[in-house]
């Protein structure tokens, strides 16, 4: 019993200057991930319709009691990351797929991924976060439980959220749009969905070199001044409005005092250039852990940036609406 399904999931900007671990927003820059599974008779048998909430349960209660069996693996790759990532069971999407398959407690015998990748790695574009959030909702799809529903997404978030470990990137990634991602006292991600300014448009700065969000991570203080914590917020806050309702305000609401200043030395070039690009007035932002730079232009800023960031691999991108899309099952 064969399960097919295509997922699209694009990359994504977190921190947005003073949002960090919080805010977010989705870029029209997409992995695609096709999946097939075949699954044991006895996790996906009993009748029940595959995705309804009995379904699911019966799944759970099956798969648990169907015991480990091996597992017949095959992953291919292309385009970005294609040389180093790994074909086997440590691969980041096979990685999430695993874990979602264990919380549905389905149990599969076979899994073929074709992974085509176009997000850039360790740029701070999200691109672990596009590779977690497809996985998931390829293996939500192929199982056959809801991927659109709110208890759906809440269910996936929470999953791709514990698996990332922030849950900025993993928000926007999921649900399209700008997010107000948070860890509930439970300990799992949630997050608020709001539409952006139509004028916003994203423009990325990309380095041919990468820094690994962990390392970038390692070079923060424990604690921060109080007034540098007490001013960030209100810029985080701010940045909300200017991103939804006042785009006017995204120079003053795109300043950061937490995060940005402790990472300098892991990209020197990628700070210096943000401080060429806010002495022209523009909203320029270390991208997720960096090292790529974010401009949130609300007009002709396009121009002014290639000028400045001359040499650099300039993109100019939309906001993705629609999150991760499943298709073909
Ligand atoms: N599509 C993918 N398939 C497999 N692994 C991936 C994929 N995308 C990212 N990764 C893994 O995540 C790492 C990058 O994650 P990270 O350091 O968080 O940077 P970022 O998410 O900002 O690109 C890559 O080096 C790779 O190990
Ligand atoms: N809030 C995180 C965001 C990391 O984003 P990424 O795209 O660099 O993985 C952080 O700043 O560490």
């Amino acid at each position: 019993m064969d399960a097919r399904v295509v997922v699209r999931a694009p990359a994504t900007s977190a921190n947005l200057g003073p949002g960090f671990d919080a805010l977010g927003l989705a870029l029209s820059l997409h992995d695609v991930v096709e999946a097939a599974a075949t699954f044991t008779a006895a996790s996906t048998g009993g009748g029940a319709a595959p995705g309804s909430r009995d379904g699911v349960r019966r799944h759970a209660e099956q798969g648990a009691a169907s015991g480990a069996r091996a597992l017949e693996l095959s992953v291919d790759v292309e385009g970005v990351g294609a040389e180093v990532v790994p074909r086997d069971e440590k691969h980041l999407v096979v990685r999430a797929m695993r874990a979602c398959f264990d919380e549905l407690g389905v149990v599969p015998t076979r899994l073929e991924l074709t992974c085509r990748n176009v997000l850039p790695h360790g740029r701070g574009l999200g691109s672990s976060s596009a590779a977690i959030v497809a996985g998931v909702v390829a293996a939500r799809a192929l199982a056959g439980a809801d991927v659109t529903g709110q208890t759906a997404l809440a269910d996936a978030l929470a999953l791709a959220g514990r698996i990332e470990g922030h849950p900025d990137n993993v928000a926007p990634c999921l649900l399209g749009g700008f997010t107000i991602a948070w860890t509930h006292q439970d300990g799992e991600a949630r997050a608020a969905r709001l539409d952006p300014h139509p004028a916003i448009a994203p423009v990325l700065c990309v380095p041919s070199t990468e820094l690994a969000t962990a390392t970038a991570r390692g070079l923060l203080p424990d604690s921060v001044p109080h007034a540098d914590a007490a001013r960030t917020a209100g810029r985080a806050a701010l940045l909300v409005e200017a991103v939804t309702r006042r785009p006017d305000l995204l120079f003053e609401a795109t300043e950061d005092r937490l995060h940005q200043a402790y990472r300098e030395p892991a990209m020197p070039e990628s700070v210096a250039l943000m401080s060429a690009l806010r002495r022209r007035g523009l909203a320029a932002v270390v991208s997720g852990a960096g090292p790529s730079i974010l401009v949130l232009s609300s007009g002709d800023e396009a121009s002014v940036v290639r000028e400045v960031a001359s040499g650099w691999d300039v993109r100019e991108l939309a906001v993705d609406t629609a999150g991760a899309v499943v298709s073909g099952r």
